[in-house]
């Protein structure tokens, strides 16, 4: 059951808010997971101080599940962002309904359908996040009423074959106001990338670098509990 939706949990949050991905595969590094029990991981994840659980349901690309979506949703008080490469409303009914906190939804597949995505979304009463890769789809998702903008700092068109850098994150999001929860998402992998995009963003969404780790926990604490 979740408490705090993800926006309210990265606005009252003490620590570095960090959104921590249970990624299990990405077209990159290939498996991510490596035989590890993800509700493991989960609990490492909760242990360490995450502010929200993040979890791509797309089956093609990033070897995700709704079913195991709908689980995590079960299994964790945190609020859980459903990731994927939303079309229609009917994923939209299905995510609120699985007890999902907040739905991706991507600015470069939406364009003109976006606004009314955002406000379906939020009747659900989902918190949105609206993917943005470049200054003019950041002029689109200012348009509407998302209660957060994420900047992927890879490139989705790419499939994330780039490694993706902090850099658009710093150029992007002081053009954001402050009503908008910012999020910096993707290639993060150190403190100092962490330093640069929550100097900026509100809060970071970290996937590959947790993953990779021995331990997730311990890694996803150290950006926690960072004096940055
Ligand atoms: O693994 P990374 O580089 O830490 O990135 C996590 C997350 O931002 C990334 O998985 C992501 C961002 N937007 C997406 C849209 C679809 C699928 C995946 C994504």
């Amino acid at each position: 059951m979740m408490v705090f939706g993800l926006s309210r949990a990265i606005r009252t949050s003490k620590k570095n808010a960090i959104i921590a991905e249970l990624k299990v595969y990405s077209p990159k590094y290939g498996d991510l997971l490596r035989g590890r029990d993800p509700f493991e991981i989960l609990r490492k994840y909760e242990e360490a101080g995450a502010v929200g659980i993040s979890y791509i349901t797309d089956p093609k690309y990033f070897k995700g599940s709704f079913e195991f979506f709908k689980k995590l949703c079960r299994e964790t008080e945190l609020p859980v962002l459903r990731k994927d490469f939303i079309t229609t409303k009917e994923e939209i009914e299905k995510t609120a309904e699985a007890g999902g906190s907040a739905i991706l939804l991507i600015t470069r597949i939406l364009r003109d359908r976006l606004p009314e995505f955002v406000d379906y979304a939020k009747e659900h009463g989902l918190d949105t996040l609206v993917e943005v890769h470049t200054e003019e789809e950041l002029g689109i998702a200012l348009t509407t009423n998302s209660t957060m903008i994420g900047i992927n700092n890879r490139d989705i068109g790419k499939l994330e074959l780039d490694d993706g850098n902090v850099s658009l994150t710093e150029r992007l999001a002081p053009k954001i106001p402050r009503k908008f929860v910012k999020v910096s998402e993707s290639g993060i992998a150190t403190i100092e990338d962490l330093r640069r995009a929550l100097k900026v963003a509100d809060a970071a969404l970290i996937g590959t670098a947790l993953m990779k780790a021995e331990d997730p926990g311990a890694l996803l604490k150290t950006f926690v509990e960072a004096d940055l």
